[in-house]
């Protein structure tokens, strides 16, 4: 897994790929300044759209050669865990809203060998995290609500990158803090700046002219 030492890890969004080429983008992505492919799970029922499943995951994991970054927005996530990890996720976030007992299924990931991620939605207090925080490895902040790409930025999200910086300085954590939805060349500065160390970023990156060049140009932030 790549190091803290350079900077934001960039997580392009395999949702926003062309999945009719979806081979060639995985390429793409594996030559270029890509940490993480970022894999968006959605099932309809935890977000009004439904995205990909195991296959797919199974098609990206056979051309991917970075580690994937699996964000599942479905409910009952403990029942696909063990899956997931066989499709080659070596991150798995779960969100808190989908998950009423969190600690348990953070141990699950955990136990599996992942790292464990949690995500907040737009309208979650990143102080429901105080008591679970110093057992999980990365809080994912959503920067839009979930469930499609393309979405405007919400701006309060630099207030949250701050809090949830300031909740692991006071635990003495290093605790990734990861942004998704939205983000792009104008705001990922601010984000860094707030204490976000991985950027997600879809359509910003594969609707571009150039992705691998806009991919290095967020790794340059
Ligand atoms: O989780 C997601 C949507 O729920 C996507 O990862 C996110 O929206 C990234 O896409 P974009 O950068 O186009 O906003």
């Amino acid at each position: 897994m790549s190091s803290l030492s350079s900077g934001a890890m960039i997580a392009p969004s395999v949702l926003a790929a062309d999945f009719a080429n979806l081979q060639r983008d995985c390429e793409m992505l594996n030559v270029s300044q890509a940490d993480w492919f970022h894999i968006d799970i959605m099932d309809g029922v935890f977000v009004p759209n439904i995205s990909f499943g195991m296959p797919v995951l199974e098609a990206i994991q056979r051309h991917a050669q970075k580690p994937l970054d699996v964000h599942l927005m479905i409910v009952q996530p403990e029942r696909y865990l063990e899956t997931f990890k066989k499709l080659g996720a070596e991150v798995i976030t779960v969100h808190y809203e989908a998950c009423p007992h969190l600690h348990r299924t953070i141990q699950q990931i955990k136990d599996l060998g992942c790292k464990a991620g949690v995500a907040l939605n737009p309208h979650t207090p990143v102080n429901v995290l105080e008591d679970i925080i110093q057992d999980i490895d990365m809080v994912l902040i959503m920067s839009v609500n979930p469930g499609f790409g393309g979405q405007k930025f919400i701006e309060h999200t630099y207030q949250k990158v701050q809090k949830t910086r300031q909740m692991c300085d006071m635990q003495g954590l290093n605790t990734l803090i990861e942004i998704d939805g939205g983000v792009n060349q104008k705001n990922a500065k601010k984000l860094i700046d707030a204490g976000a160390n991985v950027l997600v970023a879809g359509n910003f990156v594969f609707s571009s002219e150039n992705p691998i060049q806009t991919i290095q140009e967020l790794k340059n932030i």
